[in-house]
């Protein structure tokens, strides 16, 4: 038996910190959505009790520390699952972005193996056993529109955002998130109003959403690669209405509601970055497959 499923890259319209917790993670408020770049996962049952990751792309690690094997060990470890697994990721996010694609891997993995094992799990158990493997797992195995609070993994959904394009743009650096978290100066963070973000896409007002992208992380980045900040700069001249970088980075997004300003956008940043999309967001909760 073989399963063929996709799984989406998210940004963070929005992303808050609050303050650093006692277990080291920092407590964060974001709004999250998933968008229309995605990973496609390929499952097959295997006769032997083992778990195989396959990947063509030289950055996804084949052995334990790749998230969907993660996934499927955590699967075997609670449930007794005595069955094999192959697992073959064919890479459209790019690796270390800020886009959570091994994260949306992993639950994808979840959402997969819940259905090849018949383990009969419902998605918000599915999202608490992602929460073990990584913060945006839990987020990734709903997908859609959510408000993530906690370090990242209680998740509140909300409806699609206003409709527009998202352009997204990668420089040729790779960054860790450990190493952004670590280096946040908590005092004097400018925090992003939150609530206005939610209200705004409630109320599906595009210009007011522009106005509320914030991510207090994106400091830290620019700090480090300039050339973030160049990029930025760019989407702002060829006519984006709202520009921001992804989670701990380095991709940077802009939304643009006219079909004009975004091949603008597109076509003059190619050449410039390693990667470019042009791509609609995924809007509500998708129907989950297991
Ligand atoms: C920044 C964000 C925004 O969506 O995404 P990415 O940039 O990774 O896509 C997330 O908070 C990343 O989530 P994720 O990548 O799953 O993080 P984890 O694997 O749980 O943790 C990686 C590292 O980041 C730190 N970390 C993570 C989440 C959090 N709320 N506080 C933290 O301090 C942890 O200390 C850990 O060392
Ligand atoms: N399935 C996977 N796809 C991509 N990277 C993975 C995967 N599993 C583990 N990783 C490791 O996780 C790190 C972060 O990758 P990724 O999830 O793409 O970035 P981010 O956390 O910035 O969204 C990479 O450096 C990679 O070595």
């Amino acid at each position: 038996m073989k399963l063929l499923i996709k799984a989406p890259a998210k940004i963070n319209l929005s992303l808050d910190v609050l303050h650093k917790r006692p277990d080291g993670y920092h407590e964060v408020e974001m709004v999250m959505t998933t968008i229309d770049l995605a990973d496609r996962i390929e499952m097959s049952l295997l006769d032997k009790d083992t778990i195989k990751i396959n990947s063509q792309n030289r950055f996804v690690p084949d052995d334990q520390r790749n998230l969907a094997y993660q996934a499927a060990r955590l699967l075997k470890e609670r449930f007794n699952v005595k069955k094999g697994v192959s697992i073959t990721i064919e890479k459209t996010i790019p690796v270390a972005a800020g886009l959570a694609g091994g994260s949306s891997d992993a639950a994808a993995t979840l959402r997969g193996l819940n259905k090849l094992w018949q383990l009969g799990l419902s998605i918000d158990e599915l999202a608490t056993l992602g929460s073990e493997i990584g913060s945006d797992v839990s987020f990734c195995v709903y997908g859609g529109t959510a408000l993530a609070t906690g370090r990242g993994e209680v998740i509140q959904q909300l409806p699609a955002p206003p409709t527009c394009w998202v352009v997204l743009a990668k420089p040729f650096i790779g960054v860790s998130t450990a190493e952004i978290y670590r280096r946040l100066q908590i005092d004097g963070i400018h925090h992003p109003n939150t609530k206005e973000m939610v209200r705004a896409i409630e109320e599906k007002d595009f210009k007011r959403v522009c106005n509320h992208v914030g991510n207090v992380l994106e400091e830290v980045t620019l700090d480090l690669h300039p050339e973030v900040a160049q990029i930025k700069d760019q989407m702002k001249r060829f006519g984006a209405d709202a520009v921001l970088m992804s989670g701990s980075g380095p991709t940077v997004f802009s939304l643009v509601e006219h079909d004009s300003r975004m091949h603008r956008i597109y076509n003059g940043l190619r050449g410039f970055c390693d990667q470019v999309f042009a791509v609609r967001m995924l809007g509500e909760r998708h129907t989950i497959e297991g």
